[in-house]
């Protein structure tokens, strides 16, 4: 049995559950595990001196649980499909995508991750979509530019400091330019690993 963990990472509001929900459409054998999902519970996030909850960090996040998650993908996939309510194909190839806002900057993530991708969008984009989100917590005023945006910025430096392997999307094109490209480059490394043709 062979697996490939596919990285979709990028900035908040990038694009990134969006791709990643048609990519598993996508791809046989296939499912996500979003970051998202491991954010700690809101008492236990630290606020700064202004009263902002500190939640773009690895820190606001239950890294081990997220790794134990992808270490049973990885230990049993065809299981790990099942308990989600997915019905393995024949395929021998399963594939785990791996969606987030810092999945790149853990470390012992990062190193299973097969192919990266980030999808990065502009402040002024970034910013006019966060708006129209309703996080829980909600986002109180200021948020943005006096949390997100630095811890954004912050992140990313840090991310490229240590992985040159990452492929940059635009996360303004549009959904199915963007599905169209990874696709591709995910097929390919598909039929890359099985060692023959698959798909046409
Ligand atoms: N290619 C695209 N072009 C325009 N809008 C998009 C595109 N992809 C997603 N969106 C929109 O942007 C918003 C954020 O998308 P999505 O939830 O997929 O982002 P995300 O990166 O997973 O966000 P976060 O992880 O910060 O919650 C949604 O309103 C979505 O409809
Ligand atoms: N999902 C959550 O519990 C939560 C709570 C508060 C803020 N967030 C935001 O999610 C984004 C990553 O997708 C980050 O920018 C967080 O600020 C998430």
């Amino acid at each position: 049995m062979k697996t490939i963990i596919v990285g979709v990472g990028g900035i908040t509001n990038g694009g990134k559950s969006t791709l990643s929900q048609s990519l598993r459409q996508q791809i046989p054998n296939s499912c996500i595990i979003a970051q998202d999902s491991y954010f700690k519970e809101e008492s236990v996030v630290p606020e700064d001196s202004r009263g902002f909850k500190q939640y773009d960090t690895l820190d606001a996040l239950h890294m081990d649980a997220m790794m134990s998650d992808v270490e049973s993908w990885r230990r049993d996939p065809e299981w790990f499909l099942r308990q989600r309510g997915l019905e393995p194909t024949r395929d021998p190839l399963f594939v785990l995508i791996v969606e987030g806002f810092l999945i790149f900057n853990h470390r012992p993530l990062n190193a299973l991750i097969d192919k990266r991708y980030f999808m990065e969008v502009p402040y002024d984009v970034c910013k006019r979509r966060r708006s129209s989100r309703v996080y829980s917590p909600p986002d109180p005023p200021g948020y943005f530019d006096g949390h997100v945006w630095p811890m954004y910025l912050k992140n990313r430096r840090e991310m490229e400091d240590v992985e040159p392997r990452i492929v940059f999307l635009d996360g303004q094109k549009s959904k199915e330019e963007l599905l169209a490209a990874v696709c591709k480059d995910v097929f390919q490394e598909m039929e890359r690993l099985k060692g023959k043709q698959l798909f046409s």
